[in-house]
């Protein structure tokens, strides 16, 4: 834990990326955070860094004294990123997608281990966190769903971390039921979407979009749509924020960020 007036030292890997942008600004401009350092692949970057900012290339050079490591990089790099972070002690604030169920509890034990804290956030925008809540308790009532996920072009994993952490939450809660016509075809391949334990997703990018989720419930006679829209990446900005700061005051890896408001 650390001690009451110390600035928290921050590491910002995939600090390139449009979300590393955003995040190393915000690190920047907080009065109680210190950037020690970035970590990313690309040599080119028009990024502005203070001089006391080490720059690193290899996630294995990385040997600043640091609290948190804010992670907005790639499927492909997160769970490499996650466990050297928490083997060097710095508390993870991951954003990163993509994670497999197996991993995330490799990381919990990890970090149970080392008696350290460290967050996964699938989403750290309010509209996604509500959003997630309010889905998870209209299940309870309306059994059957679809969630429809919608992201700009550039996405690389789909569907988006949010989405599936919507189908899990529901999943734990409604009754487990057949959806649909059991007769069903498909004369065009996937068209009804990806199962998540009977919820189909479906996944839509095109350009102009961020990141957009509506999870659809049908009953007799009636329907309900919840609807949350990211307009702007910095609104994801707030939730880093009070991850960073209150993540040092824990001993575990929580995962969602309800759990720190
Ligand atoms: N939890 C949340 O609230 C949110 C999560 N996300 C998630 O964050 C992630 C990043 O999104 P976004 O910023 O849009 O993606 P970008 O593609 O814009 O950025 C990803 C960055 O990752 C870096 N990178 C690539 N490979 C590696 C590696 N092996 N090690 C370290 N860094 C690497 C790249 O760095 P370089 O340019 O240097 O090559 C790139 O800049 C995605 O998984 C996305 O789903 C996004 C928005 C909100
Ligand atoms: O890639 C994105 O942009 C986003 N990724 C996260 C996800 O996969 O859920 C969060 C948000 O949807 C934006």
């Amino acid at each position: 834990m650390m001690e009451g007036n110390e600035m928290t030292k921050v590491i910002v890997a995939g600090y390139n990326g449009k979300m590393g942008q955003k995040a190393v600004k915000m690190v920047q401009q907080h009065d109680g955070f210190d950037l020690v350092a970035v970590y990313g692949i690309e040599e080119e970057t028009s990024i502005e860094l203070d001089s006391s900012t080490k720059i690193f290339r290899k996630l294995d050079d990385i040997d600043v004294d640091a609290d948190v490591w804010i992670d907005f990089t790639v499927p492909s790099a997160v769970f490499e990123n996650a466990k050297f972070a928490i083997n060097h002690g710095y508390s993870p604030v991951i954003g990163t997608t993509g994670l497999t169920d197996d991993q995330v509890a490799e990381l919990k034990q990890l970090s149970a281990d080392k008696k350290l804290g460290g967050l996964i956030a699938p989403n750290f925008g309010i509209s996604a966190v509500l959003l997630m809540q309010f889905a998870q308790q209209a299940a309870k009532y309306m059994p059957d769903v679809e969630i429809i996920e919608m992201h700009h072009d550039q996405k690389v994993d789909a569907p988006s971390g949010t989405a599936l952490s919507t189908a899990k939450l529901i999943s734990e809660v409604r009754p487990s039921h057949e959806q649909g016509n059991p007769a069903e075809k498909e004369t065009l391949a996937n068209v009804r979407g990806g199962d998540y334990d009977g919820i189909r997703i479906h996944a839509v990018r095109l350009p102009g979009l961020i990141a957009h989720e509506q999870v659809m419930f049908g009953s007799l006679g009636e329907g309900l749509t919840i609807r949350q829209d990211t307009f702007d990446r910095q609104s994801f900005m707030s939730g880093v924020a009070v991850a960073v700061e209150k993540i040092t005051d824990y001993h575990e890896l929580l995962v969602g960020l309800e759990n720190l408001l």
